[in-house]
C-alpha cells in the first residue's frame, strides 16, 4: 500500500519492445543471419531475452562477447545487423494481446501520448506502422534519438519536453528496469508489464506504481485499489 495519491497522468509514454510487441523472433532471426555470415556460433532465444533492451549496439557487442568472438568484429557486424534488421522487422514479432484496446483507451482519454525505445528511431517507425500502432503515438522517440539511452533519465526528460508535460505528471509505462531507472531517476510514475524481457529478472523485483498482465488493465487515477499501488 502507497501512501501517496497516484498523480494524474497528463501524458503516456510507452517502451516498444516487450510492451507493445513481442520482437524476440525479429531480434534472433536477425543475429541468426548476422552471426551465420560472420561464421560465428548462433546464440539461443534466451540469451538474446535477457540481453535485449538496452539498443542494438548492446545487443551486438554483448552477444559477439558471449560466443567468444574478436570485438573488432563489431562494425561488420553492425553494418550487417542493420541491412538484415530493415529486411526482417516485425517479420516474427506479434503485437501482446490487450496492447490494441489498451492503446484504444488510453488515446480515448484525449492525453499525448509517445513510445520511447531503444531502439533505432527508423526502424521503430516501420515497426509500429507495420504493426498499425503508429496512429496512436504523438512522438516516436528511438534509441538514437538523444545522446543517451534509458536507462539514463534524458530520452524520458527530452520526450515530456516534446509532449509539452512535466515529467512528474508523465506515466511511463515499460518491460523492464531499465525503463523503470529511468523512470525513477526523470521523476515519472512507473508502470511495468508483466509479459515482456526484464534481463531475466522477475519483474516485480523492480519497484513500480502498477504491475500489468495486459496493457488494457492499467488503472488510472480514481479506480485504482490500494492493493493495486506498490
Ligand atoms: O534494446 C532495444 O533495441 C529495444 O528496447 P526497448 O524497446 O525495450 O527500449
Ligand atoms: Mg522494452
Amino acid at each position: 500500500m502507497n501512501a501517496q495519491p497516484l498523480p494524474q497522468a497528463a501524458a503516456f509514454i510507452i517502451d516498444l519492445d516487450g510492451t507493445l510487441v513481442d520482437t524476440l523472433g525479429d531480434f534472433v532471426a536477425v543475429l541468426g543471419a548476422v552471426f551465420g555470415e560472420l561464421g560465428l556460433p548462433l546464440v539461443d532465444r534466451a540469451f538474446v531475452e535477457r540481453t535485449v533492451g538496452k539498443g542494438s549496439e548492446h545487443l551486438i557487442r554483448t552477444t559477439l562477447a558471449h560466443v567468444g568472438a574478436e570485438a573488432a568484429l563489431y562494425d561488420t557486424a553492425w553494418l550487417r545487423y542493420q541491412a538484415h534488421y530493415r529486411q526482417m522487422n516485425g517479420q516474427f514479432s506479434a503485437v501482446y494481446p490487450g496492447v490494441l484496446e489498451g492503446l484504444q483507451r488510453l488515446r480515448a482519454l484525449g492525453r499525448p501520448m509517445a513510445c520511447l525505445t531503444n531502439k533505432p528511431a527508423a526502424f521503430a517507425r516501420e515497426l509500429l506502422q507495420r504493426k498499425g500502432l503508429d496512429g496512436f503515438f504523438d512522438r516516436v522517440f528511438g534509441g538514437d534519438d538523444f545522446e543517451r539511452k534509458k536507462p539514463d533519465p534524458l530520452p524520458l526528460i527530452k520526450t515530456c519536453e516534446a509532449l509539452g508535460v512535466s515529467p512528474a505528471s508523465a506515466w511511463m509505462i515499460g518491460d523492464s528496469a531499465n525503463d523503470a531507472a529511468a523512470a525513477r531517476a526523470a521523476g515519472c510514475t512507473t508502470v511495468l508489464v508483466r509479459y515482456g524481457y526484464n534481463h531475466g529478472e522477475a519483474i516485480e523485483t523492480v519497484p513500480a506504481s502498477q504491475y500489468l498482465d495486459r496493457l488494457d488493465q492499467l488503472q488510472l487515477p480514481g479506480e485504482l485499489s490500494d492493493c493495486a499501488r506498490a
